[in-house]
């Protein structure tokens, strides 16, 4: 079975194709510590210039005239390593700020420092760099991953109830829910492994079993799940994607996207041929899969908004072009609202009544006939009883991981969601409950699109590591099997799946999953762009940042022995569980799987129940085996992926 994966790697930062402007945002002017700068090649201050005068950071060795980087970096990767262990290996050579550059981009700097990381995040909230633009087939130009200022602030505010933990608690049962397709899966797998052992065979395959159906790619089956789940919880479509007798992976959803996705991420993963998604052959191609896929995902939208008695827009209707974000796209004006437009001055009142009531009973909050969605864009309060207060700040571990209340944030998002809705419909609820600017069809076609690749590739990527890292430690299996029973119970005939105070209690899982996206964060680096007059100061030294991408990687936050520890780079669930440990005592910038600051990941609370809901679920039934020889490799896309899907024996657990 090939390994599912569709291979966008634009998050790499690998070639910026082209850096255009950005909507202005201030000049960057940061300090890190002078004994933290003082790297093996860092510059002294008195150098060319003078002290205080900017001057280029640190470039790696093996720089050549016009490839600049490029063969290095091939080099390195063609020889087994990603970009993750490459700028290890630079950080090594340069010390903690370095630069690199490949040709037809602008340079990369990486920051490691974690004050300096949070000047970037918190303090000066630079804007994502333009090659996020890339991604902009898939996401769209509204897409909440890529627009900038007021117009992200309105979509963050209007989506951030639908992640909070105050509807998600409700939300379990459809998590357990398509959890039991993946155990109706691995059931099937067990029993084929019961009667290939009955029969005498064994996993002495060279296939580990496979060919009899005792094995399955636990990375696949987690893609299939996690889209089952974002679907559902999100916008209301059920789709059992693990049905053995449905389309699968076959589904025309998922089908289109991976089309897609793997049109797009050529010219991503080929940077010598990137300039040729611009060739007019291309763009079609690019234009054709794109109305594939949107076709789709309208139909999505369509359905729910009809569920929720908003007339919808036709089906790929007057989508505007997708647009350049760096040069509008995230400006919020102009094109494509098909439907719903900002409303009449009269109706808004009752709008904000509506929501109320919604918000209380479910139901529609927009009036029949294409009344407005609105936003907080101006800033006005929301109204009484609305979806309000987006859960700003805060840990996703500290009220769903650690069993304490909601944040307060998150119980004022609108009380319990439940009775059926979603996480669109607590957005147009709250949308058109504040009043202000509009969330038009475009901008919720937009988030479905980016909800639905950024809700599965990632959770799928943790949860497959995390199978893969249970596999290499059976003692921590064996733990995270008992901690289940216990809190569970052991009785197996009525599995009803567990509650959010149950998962709450599982404090072993919790440790199991933070100590995985520590090792393998799926998003292994993150980008942003300094604007023109941008300077890093350093330890006394500036240097010249002006229109360069910042590179952040949480993978190397996440593994610096000097936060860590010399065991930095084993897998110890247990410097979670240590009050002492010096996990508890680490800079939030040094462990930053969900990013930091404002614009960090709305779905983490999402993504961590989800983990759990799958992972309790599967632990308490089966023990899983890696079923090749050695470990499975990483390979680096947007997220980290098992290289070979991760195929797993799966046996039935005695109790
Ligand atoms: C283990 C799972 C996940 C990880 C590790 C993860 C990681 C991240 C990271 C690192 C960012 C920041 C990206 C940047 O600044 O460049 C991010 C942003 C985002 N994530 Fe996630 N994510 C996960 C799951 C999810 C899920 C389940 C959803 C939605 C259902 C989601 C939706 C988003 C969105 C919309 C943003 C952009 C937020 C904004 O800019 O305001 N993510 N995620």
């Amino acid at each position: 079975m090939e390994a599912l994966s569709w291979r966008p790697s634009a998050l790499r930062d690998l070639p910026v194709a082209r850096a255009g402007p950005r909507s202005p945002a201030r000049p960057l002017r940061l300090r890190i510590a002078a004994a933290a700068a003082a790297g093996p090649r860092a510059a002294p201050a008195t150098a060319s210039g003078g002290p205080g005068a900017p001057r280029p950071p640190p470039r790696p060795r093996g720089e050549l005239p016009l490839l600049l980087h490029a063969p290095s970096m091939a080099a390195h990767i063609s020889g087994g390593g990603n970009l993750e262990t490459l700028l290890q290996q630079w950080l090594a050579e340069c010390g903690p700020v370095f630069e690199w550059q490949v040709p037809g981009g602008p340079p990369v700097l990486v920051l490691t420092n974690p004050e300096t990381i949070r000047e970037v995040y918190e303090v000066q909230q630079l804007h994502k760099s333009p090659r996020y633009a890339d991604l902009l087939p898939l996401l769209g130009a509204k897409s909440l991953l890529l627009t900038e200022g007021e117009v992200w602030r309105a979509q963050r505010d209007a989506f951030n109830p639908g992640f909070a933990s105050a509807f998600l608690r409700d939300a379990v049962p459809q998590f357990v829910e398509a959890a039991r397709h993946l155990v109706a899966r691995l059931d099937a797998a067990a029993d084929a492994a019961e009667a290939e052992a009955r029969a005498g065979g064994g996993s002495g395959a060279a296939d580990g079993g496979a060919a009899s159906g005792a094995v399955v790619k636990m990375h696949d089956l987690a893609i299939l799940v996690t889209l089952e789940i974002i679907l559902s919880v999100g916008f209301g479509e059920r789709i059992d994607f693990l049905d053995p007798k449905g389309p699968g992976v076959q589904h025309p959803l998922f089908d289109s996207f991976v089309k897609l996705g793997r049109h797009v991420s050529f010219f991503l993963d080929n940077p010598a041929l990137n300039f040729l998604k611009n060739a007019p052959w291309s763009k079609a191609r690019t234009a054709a899969l794109q109305r594939d896929y949107e076709a789709q995902i309208t139909a999505v939208l369509t359905r729910r908004l009809a569920a929720m008695g908003i007339e919808a827009p036709e089906a790929g209707g007057a989508r505007a072009p997708v647009r350049d974000a760096a040069a509008g796209g995230g400006g919020g004006g102009g094109g494509g609202c098909p439907v719903l437009h900002g409303p009449p001055a009269a109706e808004a009142e009752a709008s904000a009544a509506a929501a109320a009531a919604a918000a209380a009973g479910g139901g529609c909050p927009v009036p029949h006939g294409g009344a407005a969605l609105t936003t907080s864009g101006s800033g006005g309060p929301a109204a009484p009883g609305a979806e309000a207060a987006p859960p700003r700040g805060g840990s996703p571990w500290s009220d769903l991981a650690r069993g304490g209340s909601p944040a307060p944030e998150a119980a004022r998002a609108g009380g319990a969601a439940g009775g059926g809705r979603t996480i669109l419909d607590l957005a147009v609820g709250y949308a058109a409950g504040s009043g202000g600017g509009g969330l038009d069809v475009d901008t919720l076609r937009d988030q479905l699109m980016t909800f639905f690749a950024a809700g599965h590739d990632t959770t799928a990527s943790l949860v497959a590591w995390t199978v893969n890292f249970l596999c290499i430690h059976p003692e921590a299996e064996a733990r995270l099997a008992e901690e289940v029973a216990a809190v569970l119970g052991d009785d197996a005939a009525e599995d009803a799946g567990p509650s959010w105070q149950q998962l709450n209690e599982m404090r072993w899982l919790t440790a199991v999953l933070k100590e995985t996206l520590r090792l393998r964060p799926p998003v292994g680096v993150l980008a942003r762009w300094a604007p023109e007059g941008s300077v890093l100061e350093c330890g006394g030294v500036h240097y010249e940042a002006s229109n360069k991408v910042i590179l952040v990687s949480p993978f190397l936050q996440q593994t610096d022995p000097a936060v860590w520890g010399a065991d930095a780079h084993e897998w110890r669930p247990e410097r979670w569980l240590d009050p002492a440990g010096a996990a508890e005592g680490a800079n939030a910038y040094s462990y930053m799987p969900f990013s930091r600051g404002p614009r960090d990941c709305i779905g983490s609370r999402f993504a961590l129940l989800e983990a759990k809901v799958i992972l309790a679920m599967v632990y308490r039934r089966f023990s899983l085996r890696y079923a090749l020889e050695g470990r499975e490799e990483v390979m680096f896309s947007v997220t980290a992926h098992p290289k070979n899907g991760l195929p797993v024996r799966v046996e039935r657990r005695r109790r």
